[in-house]
């Protein structure tokens, strides 16, 4: 039975999602404060946490850094507020498994607690991802999958990789296709969540590799002092702590493919073992004499250019040109809008499979505003509203209904005003609760044309001071604390 450590100043929250997980056969243990969450972690030894962002004694960055500087291999789902896109894609950064939004609806934290439980076993297990699915590039065919459900054909959530049809994206797999066969090393820049790992996995499956181990390392999420034995392995009693002996990274790749990804935030020590490993080709575990042989090949990740890290002095110049026998530029998906449709597309077949649901696939006004969104999440967001709306959708098509806000909003959050003719844009939906479908029936009500013009009203004065609060307040004639009230009912 795994265990969950679920981490929320909420009781409410932690009552239920204890007996929500309880029920699905988890050992759940709860804490209301960081500072009983890190005793916890400690004694329950928990193989999944589940933390609130936002919790009296520390932010949910601080408890994401403690529980990784401890606990590198546990994956935690943070579960932020509604429209908090910048502090998701932060949480992603700080080495999160992944994010839940408010509201929490129960399918979707079980349809992600599995999938990470899912993952880091296969992280500890060291496998191949599953082999590609081919996908058709814009239809979803509900039946067949359905079928194929039905028959037991599983589909992993997350585990396939398709093709976009983006001139951008052409010409990122034209680059994948040159070198994957190769034995180059690669650096892969891209924006969070723009598909990094995907690359990667996808240049070792197109490799003569494919068949051995493709191990990856977050850079990112590992505490410094822990860095070299992950990497380079230890034998038991090499240190303190050192209980067991432990393989490295290198060594479990070895015959295949090391990915490091954020590999700027290795720390210089390490650069200098590392650059040692990759040139001789041989590593020692800490505390061992003994050398073995490697033959692993480098794939590594990076949001910041490494040129720029070693001109700044955080990454030695001499392992950069290791590294750079081949570099991708991974575009952000704004910039690969003919491919939105495409992977918004696979994501639901996906969903549709994992969930058993039939959704065809979109109205016209979710494309709509699918194409005008500028994605700063990437494809990691855009999964994430697909699994979230698929969720909430009882009929054919998924509605802008079952948006986040700030993608059925966007246009109307921006200071330039678009022409109505180019996005047909729908009511504001002013109700917190905006994904239920509830909401629906009450559009029409004098409550909600009354709440309509209070919310444009509020907007339009928070862009006319630039979001200055107080000024904002003072010319609407309220306080400080009735506007916050209201920002907070409107999302905003
Ligand atoms: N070509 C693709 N086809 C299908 N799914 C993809 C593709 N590229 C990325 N994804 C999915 O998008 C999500 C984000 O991708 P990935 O983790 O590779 O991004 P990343 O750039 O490595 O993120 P980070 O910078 O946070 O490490 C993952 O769930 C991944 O499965």
């Amino acid at each position: 039975m795994s265990k969950i450590l679920v981490i929320d100043d909420d009781l409410d929250i932690c009552l239920l999602l204890k007996r929500f997980l309880t029920k699905h056969q988890f050992d759940v243990q709860v804490a209301n404060n960081g500072k009983d969450s890190l005793q916890i972690l400690q004694e329950f030894k928990p193989d999944l946490v589940l933390t609130d962002f936002k919790l009296g004694d520390m932010t949910g960055g601080e408890i994401l850094t403690k529980i990784k500087e401890k606990y590198p291999h546990v994956p935690v789902i943070v579960i932020t507020g509604y429209s908090d896109i910048k502090i998701a894609v932060d949480v992603m950064r700080l080495g999160a498994f992944d994010y839940v939004t408010k509201p929490l609806f129960p399918d979707e934290i079980l349809l992600t607690v599995r999938k990470a439980l899912e993952d880091s076993q296969d992280k500890t297990t060291q496998q191949t991802v599953a082999p590609v699915v081919e996908v058709g590039k814009t239809e979803v065919n509900g039946d067949s999958l359905a079928e194929s459900t039905k028959k037991g054909k599983t589909f992993r959530f997350n585990s396939e990789y398709i093709f976009g049809n983006d001139p951008a994206s052409k010409e990122l797999y034209r680059q994948i296709d040159l070198v994957a066969p190769t034995n180059y090393s690669v650096i892969i820049y891209g924006e969070s969540g723009s598909g990094k790992e995907a690359i990667a996995r996808e240049i070792h499956k197109r490799s003569k590799r494919r068949d051995q181990p493709f191990v990856a390392m977050d850079c990112g999420a590992i505490p410094r002092d822990l860095a070299n034995s992950e990497l380079f392995g230890h034998e038991k009693g090499s240190f303190t702590g050192a209980l067991t002996t432990k393989i490295g990274h290198f060594e479990q790749a070895n015959g295949g493919t090391l990915f490091l990804d954020e590999v700027a935030n290795l720390s210089y020590d390490v650069q200098v073992s590392l650059l040692r490993v990759v040139q001789e080709r041989r590593v020692k575990r800490i505390g061992s004499t003994k050398e073995i042989p490697l033959d692993v090949r480098i794939v590594v990740a990076s949001n910041e250019k490494l040129m720029d890290a070693f001109r700044q002095g955080k990454f030695r110049e001499d392992l950069f040109y290791r590294f750079n026998e081949f570099s991708i530029d991974v575009p952000p998906l704004r910039d690969r809008k003919e491919d939105v449709m495409t992977f918004a597309n696979h994501f639901l077949l996906n969903t549709n499979a994992e969930l058993g649901k039939n959704v065809k696939g979109f109205s016209d006004d979710v494309i709509a505003y699918f194409m005008k969104y500028p994605w700063p999440g990437n494809l990691r967001e855009l999964k994430n509203v697909i699994k979230r709306a698929t969720l909430l959708t009882d009929g054919d098509y998924i509605e802008a209904i079952t948006l986040p806000f700030e993608i059925s909003n966007y246009s109307k959050l921006q200071f330039i005003d678009d022409s109505p003719a180019s996005l047909p844009i729908p009511e504001i939906d002013i109700h917190p609760e905006v994904n239920s479908v509830n909401a629906l029936s009450r559009k029409n009500s004098l409550k909600d044309v009354a709440h309509g013009a209070e919310y444009e009203m509020i907007l339009n004065v928070l862009k006319q001071v630039n979001f200055n609060k107080s000024k904002a307040a003072k010319i609407l004639d309220i306080d400080r604390k009735t506007l916050y009230n209201k920002l907070k009912i409107y999302n905003l």
